[in-house]
């Protein structure tokens, strides 16, 4: 995609409505409520119901998912009326597409992988974005690390979301660098793993503009 005037920003790993609240009222576009058991910003489909409940028009809610069920999935989109899921494991097209909901694929970066080629693998009509994120061994996501944003390829087939290890001083340069669609971060803006600190949400939407 061209250069857009606007970098979309995401907050993952939202636990609660007040905050979810908070961090639309600071700009955000988009909230991630993480349906994955093992991490500290995990949440059951009672709690995001709520925390979707509490978003205003315009900022979307979205699903995060790795390696699930399909019958979990369909279960939490049953209680749960998420605008987007995104699948942040090993899941194919084929898996990524069965719940007939729009979806962004997550990719952790390794030298070895050919970006372009698996982004060419989700090119559908569902797929609205391929999020990069940093490789880091038996953790699938959410860990706070970076990877090198040199030698990214320019021209991308679907929007490109960047994250990984991304912080209110490091995102204006990233966004210049890579000059993503969105930009998505989650422990960058936290005190502790699973609790988002508000200045630090407001800072990173700040220069993430
Ligand atoms: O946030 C998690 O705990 C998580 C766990 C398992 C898979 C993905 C997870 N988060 C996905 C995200 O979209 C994060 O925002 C992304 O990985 C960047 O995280 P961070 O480096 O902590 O900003």
């Amino acid at each position: 995609m061209s250069r857009h005037v606007h970098t979309r920003v995401k907050i993952c790993g939202l636990r609660d409505a007040q905050t979810a609240r908070s961090v639309a009222e600071a700009g955000a576009d988009a909230i991630g409520l993480v349906f994955y058991p093992p991490s500290p910003r995990n949440v059951s489909a009672e709690q995001a119901a709520e925390i979707v409940a509490a978003l205003p028009a315009f900022v979307m809610s979205v699903g995060l998912f790795v390696n699930e069920s399909p019958l979990v999935v369909s279960s939490v989109l049953a209680k749960v009326p998420l605008d987007l899921l995104q699948f942040h494991g090993d899941e194919d097209l084929a898996y990524c597409s069965q719940f007939g909901r729009p979806f962004i694929k997550a990719v952790r970066v390794k030298p070895d992988l050919n970006l372009l080629e698996y982004a060419q693998l989700f090119v559908s009509p569902l797929c609205r974005g391929l999020l990069l994120d940093a490789w880091v061994d038996g953790v699938p996501g959410g860990t706070g690390h970076s990877f090198d944003w040199n030698d990214l390829p320019t021209e991308w087939p679907l929007p490109l979301i960047l994250s990984g290890g991304l912080h209110p001083d490091n995102v204006a340069e990233a966004i210049v660098q890579v000059q993503p669609w969105a930009v998505d971060v989650s422990s960058g803006v936290e005190v502790i793993k699973g609790v988002k600190d508000l200045q630090r949400v407001d800072a990173f939407i700040r220069a993430a503009i």
